[in-house]
């Protein structure tokens, strides 16, 4: 079953690439992509390891230069951006990385205000109290607020890093393999935040990952990365109607025993 969509805006462009390349030496990496992402749309990213995935996402951020084309987010153009004018667009994205690296010296309830009051210098103590009640709540979790990172499941401690970017109040999240190295039930747990979180803060989101399922449970639209570029997009069943062997072994492999 996919997802059910939601109000994506069609008319608004929050990523747009055109003609993007990237190469380390003779290592053509990205080699001409162009790809859109709308407001409050999903967009998952499929392609095998080392196909550029991670080095899309850093372009995108900011923390890669491309070598040709046009990458604009949210309205600024990327390539070639002042650094003042790039932490102020860092702002306005959030991540999820493989490793939510929470501080493990520190409770819940201080690595969500960590963010919060490194970006925000003048909060009351009980709007800090709000809005990290607010996050904890968006990700279930609001009774671990005390607790410290290790006493976290994997799957726990990922939601903690969810919130925690959250809490700046992104337009939009970027998502790096969420469910790698968790269990099935976990994995649909944490697709299922992604949808709520899409939802309830009107994010647009980009989402790499291996995993078809979690690709069919969060996509709006896919994209998969094949030989520098993106060779196909569209619905989740689009992509995989074809005989392109690349494509069916990439099925196959997460399908199929
Ligand atoms: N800073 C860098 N310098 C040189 N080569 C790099 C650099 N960053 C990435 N690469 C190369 O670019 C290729 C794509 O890397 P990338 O990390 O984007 O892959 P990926 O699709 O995210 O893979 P994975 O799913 O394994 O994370 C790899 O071959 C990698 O070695």
């Amino acid at each position: 079953m996919g997802k059910q969509h939601h109000a994506i805006d069609y008319n608004e462009k929050v990523i747009s690439i055109k003609g993007l390349t990237k190469s380390f030496g003779s290592y053509h990496v990205l080699r001409g992509i162009d790809l859109d992402l709308f407001k409050n749309e999903n967009l998952v990213v499929l392609g095998r390891s080392g196909t550029g995935k991670s080095v899309l996402i850093k372009i995108i951020s900011g923390l890669l230069r491309a070598d040709v084309g046009q990458v604009s987010v949210l309205g600024n153009e990327v390539v070639g951006i002042s650094t003042r004018d790039l932490q102020e667009l860092r702002r306005r994205i959030g991540f999820s990385f493989q490793n939510s690296a929470l501080y493990d010296s520190m409770t819940v309830r201080k690595n969500l205000e960590f963010p919060l009051v490194r970006n925000q210098k003048n909060l009351k103590r009980k709007e800090i109290d709000s809005m990290v009640e607010r996050v904890l709540e968006a990700v279930g979790l609001k009774q671990t607020i005390n607790q410290m990172p290790a006493e976290l499941s994997g799957g726990q401690r990922k939601r903690i890093g969810i919130a925690r970017t959250l809490i700046l109040r992104p337009e939009i999240m970027l998502y790096d393999e969420p469910t790698a190295g968790l269990d099935p039930i976990t994995s649909m747990e944490i697709n299922n935040l992604i949808n709520s979180v899409q939802e309830r803060f009107n994010t647009s989101s980009i989402i790499i990952t291996h995993d078809l399922t979690c690709a069919k449970a969060v996509g709006d639209r896919v994209a998969m990365l094949l030989d520098g570029q993106f060779q196909r997009q569209g619905a989740f069943e689009e992509v995989f109607d074809t005989d392109d062997v690349r494509v069916k072994q990439f099925y196959d492999y997460n399908f199929t025993d």
